[in-house]
């Protein structure tokens, strides 16, 4: 595989690109590749698209994701007031996961997000309040079993109740992360979509992981066209999301492209589209494709982050690193255009939340070994953020 191998070309022009003398290699048709899906063969290619072959050939793939920390990572200011490090919400949390949104909401406290709320089922609710005072829970998603024999009108009716009471907090977060231990209740995710619908609307970002990806693989035009969309698929939610949207299979030698193709921006009048229907692109969102590399593109722009994190897979990880990935957004966001990079602020945040979760699960794995859980990690969040971004 071409980038997550690091091979690096040192081409200077298309034109020299043309001529190459990899023409018979798989380099060359990688390149290819990249160079029609930023836009078809020109002369005139500009310097940013240079850049992003570039990126994606190699060169500078692997992000330099300690420098994108410092760079986004929220200063201690004493004059600022509660809420401006960032304030977050979890919807997920149900019958069966409680650990999962319990994960997302800690991870986002942890690192420094001033409130965290998770909106979940009536159910989950009170078990997830047990595991911390911090979280402001709200018990207020409803699942079929809990509704069944009611009439169609008063379903509608318990659903525009939902729909208000995530609506009052909508506007004062920074972020959404939609998904984490959600499940797979059809009225569940009807009103969930409704949710994000609204989010949207009022511009909040949406990290989408977990059951979200389940929903969102099924309504693609949830968030095609989003750019303030991030999904953060594991292998087997990638799958399916590749099989949905490209209609082909995945495969570890065309990842990066493969990946850049899927978040690519829509086609004209994609956007208009219905839920459920299957496009050639999701479009303009910002894709995390977790794995031994973890693999960012907003469609635009690819990176890596393979920093050495822990070789325990216990569940849970993925978790941490969605509510990671919204607060590290959220404040790459805040700071606007005083970054540097000058990259998509979806990618900054899923490259500085990817980082810290690897970082954090390599410190808990010195410790604690085949035992290392989701709680061992969570616990070294800090100390791995402190390492690169000291507090004072
Ligand atoms: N403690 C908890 O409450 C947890 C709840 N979780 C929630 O559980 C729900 C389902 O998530 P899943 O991750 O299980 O869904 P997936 O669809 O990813 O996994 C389904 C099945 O695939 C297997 N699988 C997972 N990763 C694999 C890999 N890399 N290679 C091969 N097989 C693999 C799993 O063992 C599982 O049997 C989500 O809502 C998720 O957020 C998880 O986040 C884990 C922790
Ligand atoms: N094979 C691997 N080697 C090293 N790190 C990995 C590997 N697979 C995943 N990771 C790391 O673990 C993180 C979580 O990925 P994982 O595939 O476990 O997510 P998940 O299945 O959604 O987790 P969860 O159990 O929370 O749902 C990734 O961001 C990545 O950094
Ligand atoms: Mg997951």
């Amino acid at each position: 595989m071409l980038i997550r191998y690091g091979v690096s070309t040192g081409f200077t022009s298309l034109g020299s690109v043309k001529n190459c003398m990899l023409a018979s290699s798989a380099v060359f048709r990688r390149q290819q590749f990249l160079i029609r899906s930023l836009g078809g063969y020109s002369d005139h290619i500009d310097s940013r698209r240079m850049q992003d072959i570039r990126s994606m050939s190699g060169t500078t793939f692997e992000a330099d994701a300690e420098n994108v920390m410092r760079e986004i990572t929220s200063v201690l200011d004493p004059s600022k007031h509660k809420g401006q490090a960032g304030k977050i919400a979890v919807i997920g949390g149900c019958r069966e996961y409680t650990g999962a949104p319990y994960f997302a909401a800690i991870s986002a406290l942890k690192i420094g997000a001033d409130l965290s709320h998770v909106f979940c089922t009536k159910d989950a609710a009170p078990v997830i309040k047990s595991y911390s005072p911090e979280l402001i829970v709200h018990p207020i998603l409803e699942e079929s079993y809990n509704i069944s024999g009611l009439e169609d009108e008063e379903r509608r009716c318990i659903s525009s109740k939902i729909l208000a009471e995530v609506d009052k907090w909508m506007e004062r977060f920074d972020c959404l992360v939609v998904g984490p231990g959600l499940g797979r209740d059809p009225y569940l995710l009807e009103c969930v979509s409704e949710i994000m619908k609204h989010a949207r609307q009022s511009n909040v970002p949406i990290v989408i992981d977990g059951d979200g990806l389940f929903l969102v693989t099924n309504s693609i035009a949830l968030v095609s066209g989003y750019p303030l969309a991030v999904l953060t698929p594991n292998v087997n939610e990638y799958k399916r999301l590749v099989q949905k949207v490209l209609n082909c299979e995945v495969n570890d030698r065309d990842a990066p492209e493969l990946l850049q193709s899927l978040a690519k921006h829509a086609n004209k009048g994609f956007e208009k589209s219905e839920p459920g229907a299957s496009f050639a692109r999701i479009g303009g969102v910002t894709i995390l494709q977790k794995g031994k590399s973890d693999l960012i593109s907003d469609g635009e722009i690819a990176k890596s982050v393979s920093i050495y994190g822990s070789p325990r897979r216990c569940g849970g990880q993925g978790d941490i690193l969605s509510g990671s990935v919204a607060v590290f957004l959220s404040w790459a966001r805040a700071k606007g255009k005083a970054t540097t990079s000058q990259m998509n602020p979806t990618v900054l945040g899923c490259i500085a939340g990817s980082a810290l979760l690897r970082k954090a699960a390599s410190l808990a794995f010195k410790d604690k070994k085949r035992s290392t859980l989701t709680t061992d990690i969570i616990e070294c969040l800090g100390r791995s953020l402190e390492d690169i971004c000291p507090a004072c």
